[in-house]
C-alpha cells in the first residue's frame, strides 16, 4: 500500500500525465487483489451520467457497454454510490438488487463482486468512483477498505490538480492570443514574461527584453516625476491605470493604455506586478478626428464659430495683458447668393473654399479665421499695435477677394464688405464685438460694397484716409502719376556736383503734391512698391542718360530702395533691366539701402548685393546712425558711402552728442576708405562744422531743395565745371 502511495506519488511530482497516473493507480491496486479490475468512473458535465474515465484491464467493449450509467438504485455498485452518497461493497453481483440493470454485463464480463467508494472534488463533493471489480465473489477486508479509500483519495487529489493545470493552461491560452499586452515583471521592474502582443506592439521579442528592467520602453513624454507617482500608487493601492506614452523598438513613440496590478504572497507581501496595456495611438487619432471635425467647418475646413470664439476670447486675454488691441473682421461677400444660385451649389462650394484658402493668405498663422455658415467669415486679428496694421489686413483682404478667379473653368470676379471691431476701443466681449462689426458690416455695404468699415468713428475716418490713398496709389502707377525729383550732392573739399538724389513726387489729380512719406509705407503695405519702385529705376536711369545726352557731364544718381522691394519682386532683374533700356553705364547708378535691409537674410542680401557690385553699381547707407549699426556689415557690403541722417547734422549747433556722433561717422568711414555724405545741411554753420569734420559730401536745402529735371538741368549748367563723379 505505502508503494502503491509512493509510486502515484513520484508520478504526481514528475508531472505525468494524469490519466497516465489514474491507470497506474487502477493497475497497482490490481496487483494489490489479485483477480480484479480496477475502474475510474467520473460524472459528465451535466452531473447525471458516469462515464468510465480509467480502467486500463477493463476491455473496449465492456468500457462501452458501462458509459452512460445513470445513477440509480439498481445502477451497480458505482450507480448506487452515486444515488446514495456511501460506499458500495457487492460480493455478489449476480444475485444483488443493487446490480438489477447490469445483471447482464455482470455476466457477459465474469464480473462477480464489485466494491466501489466515492471520489470527491476539493471542494468535497462526490465527483466519481474508484472501484475493483472481483472475477470471483468476495467481500472486502478491512486492508481493501483501505486500500479503496487511499486509491480513491489520489484520484480525487490527480484530478483536481488536473483542473488546476487545464485552467492554468486555459489561462496561459488567453493572455497569449489576447488583443491586450500583457507584462509579469518582477519588484525590481525585470521583465519576467510578455504575451505576443507585447512583441506585436513594440517590435520586441520575448528574449530581447526578458531580464531587461520597465524603463527601456520609456519615452520622452514623462519625466521622472511622473513614474515616482504611478509606483507609488501601486504601492499604495495595489494598482493604477492611465495613459502612457512609450517607446517602439523603431523609436516610434505611441501611447497606450496601461493598467498595473500588485501580486501579493499569502502574507500580503507583494512578489510581482501584472501589466495589461493597449495601444491606443488609433483610438487617439480617432479622437482627434472628432475633435476636429466638431471644431471646424466641413466645406472649408475652417474653424468654426465655437472654436473662433475661444481663439478670439484667448487673444483678448493676452491683449489686455500687454496692452495691445484685437480686431474682429466680419466679412460678407457681395451678391453671393446671385452667384450660388446662377452657378450652382458645387461651384459656389468651391467658390467659397478658394474665398478660405485666399483669406488665409491674408493673415499670419498666429491669426484666426472661421466661416460662420454661408458666405460670412470672420477673422481674428491679434496682437495689434496700430489701426495701421488692421487697414494694412484690410486692403490685402478686398485686393486678395476682388482678384478673378477661375471657378471650374469660369472666370469669375468676387468683392466683399467688412465690418470691424476692436478691442478694447469697441468691447471686450466675443458677442458685443460680433455685433458691433456685423453692424459697421451693414455700413460697409451701404457705402457701395468692396470696402470695410470700422464701428468706430473716429478709426473709420482715419483709416478710411489710408484706403483712400491706397486705391488711388493703385490708379496713379496707371496713370503715370508720379515723377521724380533731383537734389544735388556736393563735395566739400572743392564745391563741385557730385550726384544726385532721385525722390519721388506724386501729383495727385485732386489733392496735389503728395509727399513720399505720405504714400511710401502705404505703397509697401499693399505691395504697390514692387512696381513703383521698378518705374523710378528706370526713370532715374532713363534722366540720367537723357542728361549726358545733352551734354551734361555724367553723374551718379542715387535711387532709394525699399525692403519690400528686396523681399517681393525680382530686384536684380529690375537694375538689369533699368540699365540695359536706358544704356546708363552701371557706375552712374547707386542704390541706397537702410541699414535694417541689410541685415535681414544677409546671406541672401550678400550674394545679391555682390552681384551688382560686380556690375559695377555703387551702395550707399542711407540714414546711417539711426539703425542697428553692427559696424561688420559695413566691410562685407562693400559699402561706396554712407549717407549721415539729417537728424544728426539737424542739431549739431545746439546739441554736443549729436556733433560727437557725426564726427565719428565721418572718422569710421574715412577708416573704413568710405565717403561720407552729410544730409539734411541748411546753414552754413552746420557745414563748416562738417567740413571741419572732413565730411567729403553733403546734401541740403543749403544747395538746394530736390528740383523737377529741368530745373535741376539748369542748376548743374550754372554750376559749370564743378562737377565730378564721385
Ligand atoms: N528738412 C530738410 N529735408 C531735406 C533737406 N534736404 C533734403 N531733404 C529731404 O530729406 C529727404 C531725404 O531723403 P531720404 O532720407 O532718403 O527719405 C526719403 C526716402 O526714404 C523716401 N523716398 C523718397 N523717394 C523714394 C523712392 O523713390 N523710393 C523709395 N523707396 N523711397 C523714397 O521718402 C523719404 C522722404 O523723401 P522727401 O520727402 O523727398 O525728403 C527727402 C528730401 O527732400 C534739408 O535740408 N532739410
Amino acid at each position: 500500500m505505502l508503494q502503491l502511495q509512493q509510486t502515484v506519488l513520484t508520478s504526481v511530482a514528475q508531472g505525468a500525465d494524469h490519466r497516465a497516473i489514474l491507470d497506474q493507480v487502477c493497475r497497482l491496486a490490481e496487483q494489490l487483489l489479485p483477480n480484479s479490475v480496477g475502474s475510474v468512473m467520473l460524472l459528465d458535465e451535466k452531473d447525471e451520467l458516469l462515464n468510465v474515465y480509467a480502467a486500463p484491464n477493463i476491455p473496449p467493449e465492456g468500457v462501452a457497454r458501462l458509459n452512460g450509467l445513470r445513477p440509480g438504485p439498481g445502477a451497480g455498485s458505482c450507480g448506487n454510490v452515486l444515488f446514495t452518497a456511501v460506499p458500495q461493497f457487492v460480493s455478489n453481483t449476480f444475485t444483488d438488487p443493487r446490480w438489477e440493470d447490469l445483471r447482464q454485463i455482470a455476466y457477459d464480463f465474469n464480473l462477480c463482486s464489485c466494491w466501489s467508494i466515492p471520489v470527491y472534488s476539493a471542494e468535497r463533493k462526490i465527483v466519481g468512483t474508484f472501484a475493483l471489480s472481483s472475477f470471483e465473489h468476495r467481500s472486502p477486508s478491512p486492508f481493501h477498505q483501505k486500500l479503496l479509500e487511499i486509491g480513491a483519495s489520489i484520484i480525487g487529489i490527480v484530478l483536481a490538480r488536473n483542473k488546476v493545470e487545464a485552467s492554468l493552461r486555459l489561462f496561459e491560452t488567453a493572455i497569449a492570443g489576447s488583443e491586450e499586452g500583457f507584462m509579469v515583471v518582477d519588484t525590481g521592474l525585470h521583465i519576467l514574461s510578455v504575451n505576443m502582443t507585447f512583441t506585436r506592439m513594440y517590435g520586441y521579442s520575448a528574449e530581447e527584453v526578458i531580464g531587461q528592467t520597465l524603463p527601456m520602453l520609456r519615452s520622452d513624454e514623462h519625466d521622472e516625476t511622473f513614474y515616482s507617482g504611478l509606483w507609488a500608487n501601486v504601492r499604495r493601492f495595489g494598482r493604477w491605470q492611465g495613459e502612457v506614452w512609450k517607446r517602439r523598438k523603431n523609436g516610434e513613440v505611441f501611447p497606450e493604455w496601461l493598467n498595473i496590478s500588485a501580486v501579493n504572497d499569502t502574507e500580503g507581501t507583494t512578489t510581482h506586478y501584472i501589466a495589461t496595456f493597449s495601444d491606443i495611438s488609433r483610438r487617439k487619432s480617432t479622437e482627434a478626428q472628432i475633435q476636429y471635425l466638431s471644431s471646424h467647418d466641413a466645406l472649408t475646413g475652417l474653424p468654426n464659430r465655437m472654436l473662433f470664439q475661444d481663439r478670439l476670447e484667448n487673444a483678448i486675454a493676452n491683449a489686455a495683458r500687454d496692452h495691445r488691441r484685437v480686431a474682429l473682421l466680419d466679412l460678407d461677400l457681395d451678391n453671393f447668393k446671385l452667384l450660388n444660385d446662377s452657378l450652382g451649389h458645387s461651384a459656389g462650394d468651391t467658390l467659397l473654399r478658394a474665398v478660405a484658402l485666399r483669406l488665409k493668405g491674408c493673415i499670419p498663422e498666429t491669426d484666426s479665421i472661421s466661416r460662420l455658415g454661408g458666405d460670412a467669415f470672420l477673422i481674428a486679428l491679434t496682437n495689434i499695435d496700430s489701426v495701421d496694421a488692421i487697414n494694412h489686413v484690410l486692403i490685402e483682404v478686398l485686393a486678395q477677394v476682388a482678384s478673378p478667379l477661375d471657378i471650374d473653368g469660369r472666370p469669375l470676379s468676387l468683392t466683399c464688405s467688412i465690418g470691424v471691431a476692436v478691442y478694447p476701443d469697441d468691447g471686450d466681449q466675443f458677442e458685443t464685438l460680433l455685433k458691433r462689426a456685423d453692424k459697421a458690416m451693414y455700413h460697409a455695404k451701404e457705402a457701395g460694397r468692396n470696402t470695410y468699415r470700422f464701428f468706430t468713428e473716429q478709426i473709420n475716418t482715419d483709416s478710411l484716409a489710408h484706403l483712400r490713398i491706397a486705391h488711388s496709389l493703385r490708379a496713379a502707377v496707371r496713370a503715370r502719376e508720379f515723377a521724380l525729383h533731383y537734389q544735388p550732392q556736393i563735395d566739400l573739399r572743392t564745391g563741385a556736383l557730385v550726384g544726385a538724389e532721385a525722390l519721388i513726387r506724386w501729383h495727385h489729380p485732386e489733392e496735389g503734391l503728395v509727399p513720399p512719406n505720405d504714400f511710401i509705407a502705404i505703397a509697401e503695405q499693399t505691395g504697390l512698391i514692387v512696381e513703383i519702385g521698378d518705374w523710378v529705376l528706370r526713370e532715374a536711369c532713363r534722366q540720367a542718360v537723357a542728361w549726358q545726352r545733352a551734354g551734361l557731364p555724367p553723374l551718379v544718381v542715387a535711387v532709394n530702395i525699399s525692403a519690400v522691394q528686396f523681399r517681393r519682386g525680382d530686384f536684380e532683374q529690375s537694375v538689369l533691366t533699368a540699365l540695359s533700356e536706358s544704356g546708363l553705364a552701371p557706375r552712374f547708378l547707386e542704390i541706397e539701402l537702410t541699414e535694417s535691409v541689410l541685415l535681414h537674410d544677409m546671406e541672401i542680401m550678400l550674394s545679391l548685393i555682390n552681384r551688382l557690385k560686380d556690375l559695377g553699381i555703387k551702395l550707399a547707407i542711407d540714414d546711417f546712425g539711426t539703425g542697428y549699426s553692427s559696424l561688420s556689415y559695413l566691410k562685407k557690403f562693400k559699402v561706396d558711402r554712407l549717407k549721415i541722417d539729417q537728424s544728426f547734422v539737424r542739431d549739431i549747433g545746439r546739441d554736443p552728442e549729436d556733433r560727437a556722433i557725426v564726427s565719428a561717422i565721418v572718422q569710421m568711414a574715412r577708416a573704413l576708405n568710405l565717403q561720407s555724405l552729410a544730409e539734411g545741411v541748411e546753414t552754413p554753420a552746420q557745414l563748416e562744422f562738417l567740413r571741419a569734420q572732413g565730411c567729403d559730401e553733403a546734401q541740403g536745402y543749403l544747395y538746394s531743395k530736390p528740383m523737377p529735371p529741368e530745373a535741376f538741368e539748369v542748376f548743374v549748367r550754372a554750376m559749370g565745371d564743378e562737377v565730378r563723379e564721385y
